[in-house]
């Protein structure tokens, strides 16, 4: 397949690697002005992996007219600024590949609804989502991921051009689910680097087990399988996110706590807000992802919080 890939950070660059190597046609696109993209023209390399000369690297966004697949991989609150790019290239019978976990602050909006919402209905779009670190697949520890999307044929095509012998792709079956499940993963991953600042790591299960049904009880409100929150796109997402070393959510929840620096995009630091959007507007209680938000923006003491997670009323665990 020809396929472009938008966005040169550390996992756009991861699929364009894995594209190459399992025989696609694959050109990465990144914005002239992008250091990331400057040191990929210059050395063909970032901090993690190489990539072969049949890789192509272009600076012109016109390169999507080429494309048979345009695979997505931007922060998610930049989702609707790059749609407003594409539009001047009328793209008609294009796939759409989002490789990104969040949901648009200002609206709620999942991240197919935008491109959905941009593009013209020739146009399928498809979700790609679940565990996997650019450190690990490049040093080929295979993992398993979902590809969803409301075009049962999209699906089944990209998950046959997409599997390999290092990722196992199954077919997802509720894009709801699964786009929630995976953008909140996030918010759990800081909540878990939180704990690891606070040398709570041991209360890790236990935010496994309540941050699943929060996400399940918000899932089953907007219209999606509650089990998708056990799925991989959620909670076979925690092993790469609450216990892992690479996870920038994770790190990013430590750090804060440590009042460190930290420079690398964590995506469930604005997921956070949306999500507590969502949840008042589905009525749905959600007091992880407060405990979260009332530690980053309103900038209350975490230990306070998390002694008001544990004096809340008693409850039956389902
Ligand atoms: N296992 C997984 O599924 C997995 C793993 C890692 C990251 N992710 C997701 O991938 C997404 C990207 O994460 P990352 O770690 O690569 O972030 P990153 O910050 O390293 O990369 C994002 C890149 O997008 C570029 N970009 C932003 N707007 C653009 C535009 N309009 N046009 C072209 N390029 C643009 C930025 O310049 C940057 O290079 C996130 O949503 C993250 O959650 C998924």
């Amino acid at each position: 397949m020809k396929i472009t890939v938008i966005g040169c950070g550390r996992w756009g660059s991861l699929i364009t690697w894995y594209l190459d190597s399992i025989g696609h046609d694959v050109t990465l696109y990144g914005r002239e002005n992008s250091k990331n993209m400057q040191r990929f023209i210059m050395e063909r390399k970032n901090d993690l992996l190489v990539f072969p000369e049949s890789i192509k690297l272009v600076t012109n966004l016109a390169c999507v007219k080429e494309a048979d697949v345009i695979v997505i991989s931007v922060n998610s609150q930049g989702l609707q600024a790059l749609m407003d790019e594409l539009k001047q290239y009328e793209l008609t019978d294009k796939i759409f590949v989002l490789c990104m976990k969040g949901i648009e602050i200002s609206t709620g909006r999942r991240l197919s609804q935008i491109a959905n919402d941009n593009l013209d209905f020739s146009n399928n779009v498809a979700v790609w989502i679940g565990p996997g670190h650019v450190q690990e697949f490049y040093h080929g520890i295979p993992n398993c991921m979902v590809i969803d999307s409301n075009d049962s044929k999209t699906k089944e095509l990209l998950v046959n051009e997409f599997s390999s012998d290092l990722i196992r792709f199954y077919y997802g079956q509720d894009l709801i689910g699964n786009e929630i499940g995976a953008a909140a993963k996030n918010v759990i991953g800081i909540a878990a680097g939180m704990l690891d600042g606070l040398d709570l790591s041991t209360l890790k299960g236990a935010l496994m087990s309540r941050g699943t049904r929060e996400v399940a009880r918000l899932i089953k409100a907007m219209g999606g399988n509650e089990l998708s929150a056990y799925g991989l796109c959620h909670l076979g997402d925690y092993e790469a996110t609450v216990f892992s070393q690479f996870s920038h959510n994770r790190r990013f929840g430590e750090a804060y706590i440590k009042k460190e620096p930290f420079d690398k995009l964590a995506e469930g630091y604005y997921t956070v807000k949306a999500m507590l959007n969502l949840g008042k507007n589905y009525g749905v209680d959600l007091p992880i992802c407060t405990a979260v938000y009332e530690i980053l923006y309103r900038e209350k003491d975490a230990k306070d919080v998390l002694n008001g997670l544990f004096t809340r009323s008693l409850k039956n665990e389902f």
